[in-house]
């Protein structure tokens, strides 16, 4: 569903992405995990059009989306959570998640599938955003997201700064989504948590791509988490 080839991007003179290489099949959760600064946001930015790429290529259901804009990769079925929470502050829980449902798309989610995977979103719906806890808010952009019915949910560090409880609630929340058969890009750096859910882990080291391999595999090779994970 998604394949990435030697891509290469960077700000202005400063390249960050060498030679990322990511594929992702329909139905699997994959990971893109690495040290800090070594170009996961930056995949992640190039692979959504919001950064523009040198060279490589993204082909998204099998065609090129290289450099296309932002709203054409969405529409090509690709929904993000960015890294740190960006909800629409004066719109009530209720309005955000209908702001980004997608228009004459009969999709599987709407707001009731929405509610029952975040009961709390329910409880909080007419609350406005911004007074919600950091936590509820990370639930917020992440409905927000399914809402669009993405065929690929991709989650930059969802989990980062939040309760242990709250995190709990994120990583159920994507075994369910896995279950259910969505297909899945995360982007964190909890390990343990992260093997309950990913079919495949892509190491990115200073922008390329260095190991993929399953969670099994990764715990069999203590060297390689020592050596491009820290751990
Ligand atoms: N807007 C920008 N302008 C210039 N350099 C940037 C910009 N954004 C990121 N960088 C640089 O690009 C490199 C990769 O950053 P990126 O955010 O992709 O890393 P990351 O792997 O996601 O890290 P982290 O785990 O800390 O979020 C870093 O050296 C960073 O300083």
């Amino acid at each position: 569903m998604l394949e990435v080839t030697g891509l290469q991007a960077g700000y202005g003179l400063s390249q960050v992405l060498f030679d990322m290489h990511l594929k992702i099949e329909e139905g699997q959760v994959v990971s893109l995990i690495g040290r800090n600064g070594m170009g996961k946001t930056t995949t992640v930015k190039s692979i959504m059009g919001l950064l523009k790429p040198n060279a490589g290529s993204v082909r998204i259901h099998g065609r090129e989306m290289r450099g296309a804009d932002p709203f054409r990769i969405a529409q090509a079925g690709l929904g993000l959570v960015p890294e740190g929470r960006r909800a629409f502050g004066s719109l009530s829980v209720r309005e955000n998640l209908l702001a980004t449902a997608r228009q004459g798309k009969a999709g599987k989610w709407d707001l009731k599938r929405i509610y029952g995977l975040f009961p709390r979103l329910e409880e909080r719906q007419d609350q406005l955003s911004k007074t919600l806890s950091g936590g509820e808010q990370q639930m917020l952009v992440v409905g927000r997201a399914l809402m669009t019915n993405p065929n690929l949910l991709i989650l930059d560090e969802a989990t980062e700064g939040l309760a242990p409880i709250i995190r709990e609630t994120i990583w159920s929340c994507l075994a369910t989504l896995k279950s259910e058969g969505e297909t899945i890009l995360v982007i964190d750096k909890n390990l343990k948590e992260m093997a309950r859910v990913v079919d495949c882990h892509h190491i990115i080291e200073k922008g390329r791509q260095v190991w993929q391999g399953t969670p099994a595999e990764l715990a069999n090779r203590p060297e390689i988490s020592e050596r491009y994970l820290g751990v």
